[in-house]
């Protein structure tokens, strides 16, 4: 039972039945201080009780925790204000326990309903009785006025705390969630979904300024025999390096990501065919520079691309194959080269160049 839910809630109550603890103790002291020696005692209770919740929270029982403080919350305010009447604000620390139940992740929403019924119910009681309307011994106005702007505070800090914590968590679900959603778990490269909506965007562009952008495709050679030879995980460490390889020699406008297995698309912005030839190049050498060790052996990796350029009105599917075909082409002369092939599909200037 120790699911991300169950310990970022675990996180959440031991930080509380701290600051309780903290709070009683505060409590404890100034109520000694100013002849509350009933309230003085009960602290020192609550104190023992929050030190003991801490120490068992290890174990992980949040439910025992969340129900005890309850009731220690409950107990405490009615005794706080039937000596120091409702205006003493200690009333306020109800309130926090409803997000403290909400967040509880083993319980259902009936089982929050019924508790939040019953603090209801309970914050209803204080609220209605004489007793802890008036209370027994009024402090000062002045002291009254600081001990509830200080309960205000506190209570209010402890929700914005909840809060706060459980947006932390959304917001970071939600970027894993985006993550998910558009990059390659194991290349950390971009998604072929993803690729295919910053395609769309790109050639948008390339309408509007007639700028020049060119597709590269980029295919490892002799991939199978890695796998074969050195394990898969030995494969998988090796697509993470290339992918890191070949990232660092792109631009930051360019895109790339990992569309198959061994298979790297890559969207280069106002860039020509000279300029994609040069940087295909250039992923060759870093590949070649970058000799991957799997225990005693030195392994180096070569590529095969084809590149084509898109003008406007290019249709993003036709180029795809086309680059696709200039792969073959390129593993059937013998790999690690390059070829240029046109958006339609017909190979345009020298087809294959192997100058590294
Ligand atoms: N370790 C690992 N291997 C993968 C992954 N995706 C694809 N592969 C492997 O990549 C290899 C691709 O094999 P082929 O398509 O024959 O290509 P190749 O061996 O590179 O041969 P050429 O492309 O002709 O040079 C297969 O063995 C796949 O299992 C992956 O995510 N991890």
């Amino acid at each position: 039972m120790t699911s991300p839910a169950h310990l970022r809630y675990l996180d959440l109550i031991t930080h509380s039945v701290w600051a309780a603890l903290a709070l009683h103790v505060a409590f404890g002291v100034f109520f000694a201080l100013t002849g509350f020696r009933d309230l003085a005692l009960f602290n020192a209770g609550s104190v023992a009780l929050y030190a003991l919740l801490a120490f068992q929270l290890r174990r992980g029982r949040f439910t025992v925790t969340l129900l005890l403080t309850t009731v220690e919350v409950i107990l405490h305010a009615r005794l706080a204000l039937s000596a120091l009447g409702f205006e003493s604000g200690f009333q306020y620390y109800v309130f926090a326990l409803i997000p403290a139940a909400f967040f509880h992740p083993h319980w259902r929403l009936p089982a929050k309903l019924v508790y939040l019924a019953g603090i209801a119910a309970a914050y209803a009681t204080l609220d209605l009785s004489p007793v802890t309307q008036a209370g027994a011994a009024p402090l000062s106005p002045d002291t009254l006025l600081w001990v509830r702007t200080f309960n205000t505070f506190a209570a209010f800090g402890f929700v914005a705390y909840v809060t706060g914590f459980y947006s932390s968590v959304a917001r970071q679900a939600e970027n894993e969630l985006a993550q998910l959603a558009t990059l390659d778990p194991l290349t950390g490269l971009y998604n072929r979904r993803h690729m295919l909506g910053m395609v769309e965007l790109e050639l948008a562009r390339l309408e509007r300024s007639g700028k020049p952008a060119t597709l590269l495709m980029a295919d490892i050679d002799n991939f199978k025999g890695i796998n074969d030879q050195h394990g898969h995980e030995c494969g998988d460490l090796a697509l993470k390096q290339i992918a890191r390889c070949l990232r660092t020699v792109m631009r930051r406008q360019d895109h790339i990501a990992r569309w198959g297995g061994e298979e790297f698309l890559l969207l280069l912005p106002e860039t020509d065919l000279e300029g994609a030839r040069v940087l295909a190049d250039k992923l060759r050498a870093r590949l070649a520079g970058k000799p991957l060790n799997w225990n005693d052996a030195s392994l180096t990796f070569t590529l095969t691309a084809a590149i084509a350029q898109l003008q406007p009105g290019d249709d993003f599917l036709a180029a795809l194959s086309a680059v696709d075909g200039g792969l073959l082409q390129g593993k059937r002369e013998g790999k690690d080269c390059v070829v240029t092939v046109s958006a339609l599909g017909e190979p345009t200037g020298p087809q294959v160049a192997r100058a590294a």
